[in-house]
């Protein structure tokens, strides 16, 4: 089925061209256009050295959000027998809509830190996977800066190692690294020295030539020196004559203060448009999904309440501890590394209100609003842990506090679970459950939906005394093998009346047969095309470190000792206390879970 996908004009604004909530038709009409096409208030944030702050929340005016109607096919192919239901991956196939023909400007995107983890693991990969998608501007550079010392050819040959072609695509694909390469370059220097922001100002401007220069910068460095990199540059390598950005990485401080302090610091410098603090996770193929699947389907937004919804679960874990990090990683905890940022976006994400529209401040709006809905952490609502050395089949897991970055005695969390609240009138009562752990026994993200008991159950008998096992849930499995399933109850086929528990699943690698892209891919694009919905606004930090920082506080003050849990368990047992004392069960370590 072809389909013809027009182009947006050069002013349509990025959630104009996405929107995470359309149906899949609809999807079709917001697909990406060219990078360059800049909205008003990416306009209004062209010039770095502009220093008044715009008013939080404040909403540009959107006169050239002009949004592209596709009309469907007249008569939807015939798939499974079905009628009605059209191949989604004929209207995945966007990669045409991301090349970008404009001849005028040139974006360079500075990775600071370039020498770095996050720079080898993900951000260069991700720049070449939209470079292979076509999906970066006609005319771009990217510069490595760091102070190592480095020519571009060796750059070249350590972002090589990391760079993949996507499983599905591998037509032309070293031809196309190698284009890529030649596009990047390095630039040693101090993250302090404003004469080393000038020299490498110079080398942007002999690529940029007379074309307008757009500017990203991708602070990939660790937090103290996040002010210092962003005053040089802002005084030494801003854009004079397009827009320059600024990628943000966590953590945005440790508590209320520090991130404030954070904030008035990049302000002095920055307007909060300029400012894009990423959270990986929003960038997630399910975490974007969760919307749609709420706005876009009828029998999920009106369920979507305490109504009937008896609580909701947000998990992470990962099956290695924290090897390698331990140095960072004892500043700040899994509260703080995931909890704070990555689970509370989501939460905040499901349990936000219909936004006014898809444009980034009304959704960030709604965002914030659930947010100060909610009651800060109390310690009795939440357990801590820390993983301990455990041997099987002969070998030796190390404990957390075994790490020589470590301090011996530190009491510093790898695990917590929590309950939270949102005293709004959708969701009192509910609880909402986070689990967080490194060095557990699986590698998984994911949100569970466990639905109320159906009154007066016809087919109570059927369940025994376990109630619980009867209801639905809804699960959103956001990794690995992203899944959308839902758990509900039927017949066991035969002439008796025996019931089953089963999943209508929708398994996106059994689905879909492209390979989702990273989330730093996403979230790139996005910050170069000045869409700032996946990001996070400033008063959206501060209501998040409103939460979590009287909490962090007494666990610190009084040095609460966390429960050690064996490397490779499922964690400590006090998270099964904390979750019964609010009725619930964790639905990823239910036997049937196991089974399914
Ligand atoms: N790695 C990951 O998986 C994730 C990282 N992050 C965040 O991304 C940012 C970068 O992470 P990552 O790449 O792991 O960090 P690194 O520790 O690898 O640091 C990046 C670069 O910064 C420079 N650097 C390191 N320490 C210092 C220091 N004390 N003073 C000055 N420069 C220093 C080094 O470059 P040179 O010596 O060449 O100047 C280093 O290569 C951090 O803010 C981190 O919290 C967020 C999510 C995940
Ligand atoms: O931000 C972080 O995320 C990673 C997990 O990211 P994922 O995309 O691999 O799930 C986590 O390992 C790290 O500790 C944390 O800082």
């Amino acid at each position: 089925m072809a389909l013809s996908c027009m182009r947006c004009p050069a002013g349509a604004t990025g959630s104009a061209r996405r929107a995470p909530f359309a149906t899949a038709a609809a999807a079709v009409s917001f697909a990406r256009c060219g990078g360059l096409g800049r909205s008003a208030s990416a306009a209004a944030a062209a010039c770095w050295r502009i220093h008044a702050v715009a008013p939080q929340g404040a909403k540009a005016p959107m006169t050239a959000d002009v949004k592209h109607v596709v009309t469907p096919p007249a008569s939807p192919k015939v798939e499974n027998g079905s009628p009605s239901e059209i191949t989604l991956d004929e209207f995945e196939d966007l990669s045409a809509l991301c090349k970008n023909g404009n001849d005028d400007s040139t974006v360079s995107i500075t990775v600071v830190g370039a020498s770095g983890d996050l720079a080898k693991k993900k951000i260069f990969p991700a720049l070449f996977a939209l470079y292979y998608e076509d999906c970066l501007p006609k005319h771009f550079t990217i510069f490595g800066y760091a102070r190592s010392k480095m020519t571009d050819a060796e750059l070249r040959n350590m972002v090589s190692k990391t760079l993949t072609c996507r499983i599905d695509k591998r037509e032309n694909c070293s031809e196309k690294m190698e284009e890529f390469l030649k596009r990047c370059f390095y630039h040693s220097g101090q993250y302090d020295s404003e004469e080393h922001f000038l020299d490498l100002d110079k080398k942007l401007k002999q690529h940029e030539g007379p074309r307008v220069s757009n500017r990203l910068f991708y602070l990939s460095i660790p937090p103290n020196i996040f002010l210092d990199v962003v005053k040089c540059a802002s005084k030494s390598a801003s854009s004079v004559n397009g827009w320059t950005r600024v990628i943000v990485e966590k953590p945005f401080g440790r508590d209320s203060e520090s991130s404030a302090a954070l904030t008035r610091g990049l302000k002095q410098y920055l307007v909060e448009d300029q400012i894009f603090r990423i959270d990986h996770y929003l960038g997630k193929e399910l975490v974007e999904n969760l919307s749609v699947l709420r706005f876009s389907n009828l029998v999920f937004e009106p369920l979507w309440s305490r109504q009937y919804i008896r609580n909701v679960q947000l998990i992470f874990s990962e099956d290695f501890g924290t090897e390698g990090r331990g140095g960072y990683f004892d500043g700040y905890g899994i509260i703080r590394d995931i909890m704070q940022n990555h689970l509370l976006q989501i939460l905040a994400l499901f349990a936000m209100e219909t936004p006014i529209s898809l444009e980034a401040e009304d959704i960030r709006n709604e965002k914030v609003k659930v947010l100060r809905s909610m009651k800060p952490l109390q310690l009795e609502d939440v357990v801590v842990g820390q993983y301990k050395s455990h041997t099987k089949g002969g070998t030796t897991y190390p404990g957390y506090t075994d790490d020589k970055t470590v301090p011996k005695d530190s009491v510093t969390p790898t695990f917590a679970a929590a309950a939270l609240f949102i005293n709004n009138a959708r969701w009192d009562g509910v609880p909402f459950l986070m689990k967080a752990g490194k060095a557990l026994h699986t590698k998984r993200a994911e949100i569970r939906v466990q639905f109320r008991h159906v009154p007066g159950n016809l087919y109570k008998g059927s369940f025994g005394t376990d109630l619980d096992r009867a209801t639905n849930e809804l699960v959103i499995r956001v990794q690995p093998d992203e899944a959308i399933y839902l758990k509900i109850n039927n017949k066991i086929p035969g002439l008796g009346m025996r019931l089953d528990r089963s999943n209508l699943n929708l398994h996106y690698a059994a689905r879909y047969s492209k390979e989702i892209p990273d989330a730093y891919e996403r979230l790139l694009l996005d910050a170069i095309e000045g869409e700032r919905r996946l990001f996070i606004r400033s008063d959206e930090l501060d209501a998040a470190w409103s939460l979590f920082t009287p909490l962090l506080k007494e666990l610190e003050e009084k040095r609460i000792a966390p429960e050690l849990y064996p490397y490779g368990s499922r964690g400590p047992v006090g998270a099964h206390y904390l979750a019964a004392k609010y009725n619930v069960r964790w639905g990823d370590l239910s036997a049937e879970h196991y089974k399914a």
